[in-house]
């Protein structure tokens, strides 16, 4: 784990009170259990009759059980007995399914296919079941308690980081270091464990709860350790025969077994939500966001998508009349910081005071070098930045709304039908697993909501809209590993289509593609976007690119606006130094004179 996950770990689990709390219960609880003679003058195992039965007092905190022994002091011992063997358990688990799970999907081939079918085996037996065989085999024991639940969970995790293995070999780092000929135990144990250590420490904490019940179950059939050794699940069984006398025999474990899986249960889910930013801060975005907020939100929502849908179709009208006088878009005074994750450090600001209005039919490019913001500015507009980036001055107005008070909701209704986003990677938009007919179908069922677009007429709409991207309409049933590159952009730019929208934000679309490609898809996306009517953002660092396809062009540098203009503007009298680099960066064919290849005439050339 690095650095910036230990802060993200640390900021999470502060930030939330009842984390805390089941922190410092786990902590006490181990420090109980490993200082047990330091904290109890009581023995957990000497019998003593006089003192049988003792309900809890000053004396005996826990009361007493049928020996007469101090509960307090057997719950404190116990833990050491549970709680080492739970760990050890959970430390055999995780070595054993990370070896057979990253050997599996690293190696592949005949080693991937014997561990597999091995896992599918164990995995094909009830687990208590084989768990109990195993314990009993072992004999009596914590070793045998801890070897039996390794022996049954660690296939499930075998295969999970088996699953994640298959995952990350194929990014082009593992594939560099493979082909620069690192030997395979290196890649392993250094890039493949490097990327999954995440989800592997979100799966051991979530899990250690199981493993904690696992060995309580088995103690509590009399498997494991012995008696008079005080464990939980065992004191629980002893405390069953007396629930009425002495309940506090059977309450004491079972409470403390309860609290323990309920404490490491939770901050599993703490750890995930640390190491999963996206998941965590979809709603702390909208946590201020109370019930009587959302009844208004969903009638204000109603409503304000009624205003844009008529500003939407007047936008159409508007443009083809007046050649757009009224901007669909208005981005005002927009600023936006990184917030820093130490307290005394301050926020960096990613934009300052961003303006730009967007007209219908008009396509403004917005260029700049890496970093200067752009993506944050599309985000911005989309609605989607995510902590630790937030909006810390401006205001937005899509197609005449203003988008202060807008909640996820709102945004939700907008996104997708009226406003639009083409990414630079179409894997990240395409979900692999489902065909492209499908994905388009998605896309009109989502935002459409109109009962009377049959399955038929939406099957239509979605192989027009692959026809308009000048795409077979075979692609309608092919999954996004089986189109190339280019086709695959041009389905992402179909998704975007496919619901009219107004405002088009393209983030870099054709960065991954080769040059003939890229104008191919340049052209189709200005004729799209000039047939349809809508306003696009594109955003690029080529300018040469951008002037294909804009009306205007925005200059980014340093998280600032800096210049705008209409293209043959920026191209003859450029105003800023920064626009004047750009413009004198763009590479130049140079054909030297003398070049005897090249010499028109020359007899040597045609030999
Ligand atoms: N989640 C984030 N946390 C911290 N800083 C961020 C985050 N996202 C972006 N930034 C910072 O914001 C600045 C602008 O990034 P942005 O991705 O908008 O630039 P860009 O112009 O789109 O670059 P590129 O063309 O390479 O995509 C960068 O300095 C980047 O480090």
């Amino acid at each position: 784990m690095d650095k910036r996950m230990l802060r993200q770990l640390r900021s999470t689990i502060v930030k939330d009170p009842i984390a805390l709390i089941l922190l410092l219960f786990i902590v006490v609880v181990i420090i109980l259990s490993l200082g047990a003679p330091v904290f109890t003058s009581h023995d957990p195992v000497k019998v003593d009759y006089a003192q049988v039965f003792m309900p809890p007092s000053g004396e005996h905190l826990l009361g007493t059980d049928n020996f007469g022994r101090d509960v307090f002091t057997r719950l404190i011992y116990g833990g050491s007995a549970s709680l080492t063997a739970s760990f050890m358990a959970v430390g055999l688990i995780i070595s054993l399914s990370l070896v057979i799970g990253v050997t599996a999907g690293y190696l592949g081939g005949w080693v991937d296919q014997i561990l597999t079918r091995f896992m599918d085996v164990l995995l094909s037996f009830p687990t208590l079941v084989l768990a109990i065989a195993i314990a009993a085999l072992m004999g009596p024991g914590l070793t045998g308690l801890m070897i039996a639940v390794a022996a049954v969970s660690w296939p499930s995790y075998a295969r999970i980081f088996r699953s994640y293995v298959l995952m990350v070999k194929q990014d082009g780092y593992i594939q560099a270091a493979r082909c620069s000929g690192t030997p395979a135990w290196k890649i392993m144990l250094t890039h493949i464990l490097g990327a999954i250590i995440g989800p592997i420490l979100v799966l051991i904490t979530l899990d250690i709860g199981y493993v904690i019940l696992s060995i309580a179950s088995l103690s509590f059939l009399g498997l494991g350790i012995r008696p008079p050794q005080p464990e939980w699940g065992a004191m629980l069984n002893e405390g069953r025969a007396y629930l009425e006398e002495a309940p506090w025999l059977f309450l004491a474990p079972g409470t403390m077994i309860f609290v323990m899986v309920l404490a490491t249960n939770y901050l599993g889910d703490t750890v995930k939500d640390a190491l999963e930013p996206r998941t965590l801060h979809v709603p702390l975005l909208f946590k201020k966001r109370n019930r009587r907020s959302r009844k208004l939100t969903e009638s204000s929502s109603s409503q304000r998508a009624a205003n844009m849908e008529s500003a939407a179709a007047a936008a159409i009208g508007y443009q083809q009349a007046t050649a757009g006088k009224e901007p669909l878009l208005i981005v005002s005074n927009i600023s936006v910081e990184v917030l820093s994750t130490r307290k005394r450090q301050k926020s960096q600001p990613i934009l300052q005071s961003i303006n730009l209005e967007l007209y219908p039919g008009e396509c403004l490019g917005l260029v700049g070098e890496s970093g200067s913001g752009k993506s944050t500015l599309a985000l911005t507009i989309m609605g989607l930045l995510r902590h630790p980036l937030q909006q810390s001055d401006g205001s937005l107005a899509i197609l005449g709304e203003s988008t202060s008070d807008w909640q996820w909701e709102d945004w939700r209704m907008i996104r997708g039908k009226r406003l639009t986003y083409i990414t630079q990677d179409p894997m990240d938009t395409l979900n692999p697993t489902l065909t492209i007919g499908d994905q388009l179908l998605e896309c009109l069922i989502y935002h459409q909501h109109n009962p009377a677009l049959g399955r038929v007429e939406m099957k239509n709409k979605v192989i027009d809209m692959l026809s308009k991207t000048e795409l077979a309409p075979e692609v309608y049933a092919m999954y996004p590993h089986q189109l190339s590159g280019g086709m695959r952009q041009r389905v992402v730019i179909a998704m975007a289509m496919i619901n009219d929208p107004q405002i088009i934000i393209a983030d870099e679309p054709t960065t991954a593609l080769d040059v003939s490609t890229q104008a191919k898809i340049m052209a189709l996306l200005k004729k799209l976007q000039q047939s349809s009517g809508a306003a696009m953002i594109f955003v690029s660092h080529d300018l040469r690119l951008v002037a294909q396809v804009a009306d205007r062009i925005g200059v980014m540098h340093q998280g600032r606006l800096i210049e705008m203009n209409d293209v043959k503007s920026i191209f003859t009298q450029p105003q800023e130094t920064y626009t004047k680099l750009l413009l004198a960066s763009i590479p130049r064919l140079f054909i030297p004179q003398h070049s005897p290849v090249m010499a028109k005439g020359d007899p040597s050339c045609c030999k």
